[in-house]
């Protein structure tokens, strides 16, 4: 078993790590001859050398078998009942009765080449190997009890298609019934996302635009209903600029971290379009009135370091160490218990469900009108035409 799951460990990796070496050479040896002195006292090395707790009963096997290999049967009075640690360390101890020393310790050999092996086998594969597959526009990870939804445009800034908008939901609705606890969006490039893609507005027959808005209403609503009945934390990690949809369902996540690289930008007005992804009730609460007409209105563009102040950010990282900082915290915030951290978002978050819904389906219908005006048709075809860039 143990050798089997070292050599199955290679073909993930680029090769053998010390620890895979050390639990192989153990393995051999013991069962070539019985654990010798050498292999136990290397046992007891690579014990200091997991990375996963092997849990309260293994340890305590652990001990029992290390003190009848060193002293044999268990000889000391048993702890008094209120020393409940030392007393569950004699008991296990005492447990093994006149087990033989040699075989304590070929035991003792035996579960440490066993918990090695499955220590390494738990590590780090490479992100190719944990990549979900089904999606095209994303790449869908899960980790360390974390599942990443990472859009994956780059050279587009990844801007929304018809298709990533589908897939969203498709990465959300089956994250919602895994086994994770933590659910991270972010974005592949220099960019977060540049919102929606413009080209969603393109090739619509003249008669086709009242169906066509009507339908990106319905898929628009579905998106950020989504969000809204999400069940779990959901955490953005803003690796960069962030425009249109991609700032304004921020109010729906439960934390952002962002590069201070990032900017936060909604420039609505300039497009002929109006607030969507519920900010128009979420901004005025996280910011007050007067700032979220700034950004929601005005189009005023926020620094990450602004947007935290404003409290749309929960925190703000240099750029430099912003993946390692953000996900060593995520890693350490995904061994929380999952039910209760389930349970936490579900109180804060379940009083607002219905408003929300109600507001944005209102919102939606003003959409629906607005993508129909002069004024967003006009902004389009400029930027199409590369006439206007944000
Ligand atoms: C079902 C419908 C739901 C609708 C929901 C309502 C949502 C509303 C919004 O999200 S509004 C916000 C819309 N976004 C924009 O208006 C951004 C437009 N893009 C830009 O202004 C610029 O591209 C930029 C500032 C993001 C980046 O500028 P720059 O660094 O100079 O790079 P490029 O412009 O050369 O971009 C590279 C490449 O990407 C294409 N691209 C970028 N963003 C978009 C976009 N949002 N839509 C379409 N295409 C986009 C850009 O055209 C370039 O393509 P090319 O290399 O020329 O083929």
């Amino acid at each position: 078993m143990a050798l089997a799951g070292a050599v199955r460990c290679w073909r993930l990796g680029a090769g053998p790590s010390s620890l895979q070496m050390q639990a192989l050479s153990l393995h051999m040896s013991k069962t070539a001859m019985g654990a010798s002195q050498k292999d136990f006292e290397s046992a007891m090395n690579q014990v200091k050398l997991l990375k996963k707790d092997p849990g309260n009963e293994v340890k305590l096997k652990l001990y029992a078998l290390y003190k009848q290999t060193t002293e044999g049967p268990c000889n000391t009075p048993r702890p008094g009942v209120f020393d409940l640690i030392n007393k569950a360390k004699w008991d296990a101890w005492n447990a093994l009765g006149n087990l033989p020393k040699e075989t304590a310790r070929q035991n003792y050999v035996d579960l440490v080449s066993d918990l090695s092996s499955s220590d390494s086998s738990s590590q780090v594969k490479p992100e190719a190997d944990r990549k979900q597959p089904g999606y095209e526009t994303l790449v869908v990870t899960s980790e360390d009890s974390i599942t990443k939804i990472m859009m994956n445009r780059p050279a587009k800034k990844n801007a929304l298609t018809i298709q990533m908008y589908r897939e969203i939901m498709l990465a959300l609705e089956a994250a919602s019934k895994d086994d994770s606890t933590i659910i991270v969006l972010t974005g592949n490039g220099d960019y977060y996302s540049s919102g929606n893609d413009l080209m969603n507005f393109m090739n619509i027959p003249p008669g086709e635009m009242e169906k066509e808005a009507k339908n990106g209403a319905i898929l628009l609503r579905d998106f950020v209903g989504c969000f809204i009945d999400f069940p779990k934390p959901l955490v953005a990690v803003i690796n960069g600029p962030a425009i249109g949809i991609s700032v304004t369902i921020l109010g729906l996540f439960d934390l952002v971290y962002a590069s201070d690289r990032a900017t936060f930008h909604t420039p609505f007005t300039h497009l002929g379009q109006s607030p969507e992804g519920c900010s128009s009730y979420t901004f005025p609460k996280i910011m007050g009135q007067a700032k979220a007409a700034e950004m929601l209105m005005f189009g005023k563009k926020l620094t990450a370091r602004e947007a935290c102040a404003q409290g749309l950010v929960t925190e703000v990282f240099p750029d430099s160490t912003f993946q390692k900082e953000v996900w060593t915290r995520l890693k350490a915030y995904s061994k929380l218990p999952r039910n209760t951290l389930h349970i936490s978002k579900q109180s804060i978050r379940n009083l607002e469900k219905e408003k929300l819904h109600a507001v944005n389906a209102e919102e939606n219908s003003v959409l629906q009108e607005r993508w129909l005006s002069d004024e967003c048709i006009n902004a389009v075809m400029s930027f199409l035409s590369r006439k206007a860039k944000l």
